[in-house]
């Protein structure tokens, strides 16, 4: 089964367009949970101008699915991830001032730096996933840093879903294969939506957990947040 954790980053930029709390952020999670998301993710920047690191506090509290919290390893996201205890921490080498999140890792070069992350987040009991382009080279030295999993950075193959998806998925089936035989567990987000995520899920069916935020908020103000949610849940199911 491959689990859908649902992003509610766009929740708290519609928040944040007001100053209140409408929409809830801490609401909008549980009802998620209660409409079928198998888990919550959030990536809190240094900004703070959609989820602040305080909701993932307040989410922490009450999230009874999986809790993922996405972010570049600084001091104040270990701070975070200390306090909070997620299941799931997604380490992502975003820049402070990134618009959204543009490349995965380059774990050779910063496998040192990566290992000794991992280390502590493991400390702490939380399980490890490292955002990864999808080409070989990243693989083996991601192994080496000891995460649990590699999360496969999705733009480029939604991208270049329309124009030819065989070719677009060419490249996530070879790393995905290569994760598997090195005892990676594999999660992928990032521009998934209800049209390029069935295929992805049919070629690779081991795929552990998909984190979909944009296009499913987006879909949600057409479709309603739990009709949205299940068509995602049935996208994953085929
Ligand atoms: C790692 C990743 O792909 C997501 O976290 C995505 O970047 C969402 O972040 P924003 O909501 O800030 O665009
Ligand atoms: N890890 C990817 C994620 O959480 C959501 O990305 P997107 O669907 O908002 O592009």
């Amino acid at each position: 089964m491959t689990k859908l954790s649902v992003n509610i980053n766009k929740i708290a930029t519609l928040r944040n367009a007001r100053g209140a709390n409408n929409p809830n952020v801490v609401k909008v999670a549980l009802d998620c949970e209660r409409f079928g998301a198998q888990g919550i993710t959030v990536h809190p920047r240094p900004d703070e101008r959609h989820i602040r690191y305080q909701d993932a506090v307040d989410l922490a509290k009450v999230v009874t699915t999986e809790f993922n919290i996405e972010g570049y390893p600084d001091q104040r996201f270990m701070q975070l991830i200390r306090e909070v205890k997620p299941a799931q921490a997604t380490l992502v080498p975003d820049p402070p001032n990134a618009i959204t999140s543009n490349t995965g890792w380059d774990t050779i070069a910063h496998q040192s730096m990566l290992k000794d992350i991992v280390a502590e987040l493991k400390e702490i009991g939380t399980r490890v996933s490292i955002f990864i382009n999808p080409e070989a080279k990243y693989f083996e030295p991601a192994k080496l840093t000891g995460t649990d999993r590699v999360e496969l950075y999705t733009e480029p193959y939604a991208s270049n879903y329309h124009p030819n998806r065989e070719k677009a998925v060419k490249p996530y089936v070879e790393v995905a294969q290569l994760a598997r035989e090195l005892g990676l567990g594999l999660n992928a987000g990032h521009d998934l939506d209800l049209q390029n995520l069935a295929y992805l899920k049919q070629q690779i069916p081991f795929l552990e957990e998909v984190s979909i935020g944009h296009a499913l908020i987006c879909d949600a103000l057409y479709y309603g947040l739990e009709n949205t949610i299940q068509m995602y849940r049935r996208q994953l199911e085929i």
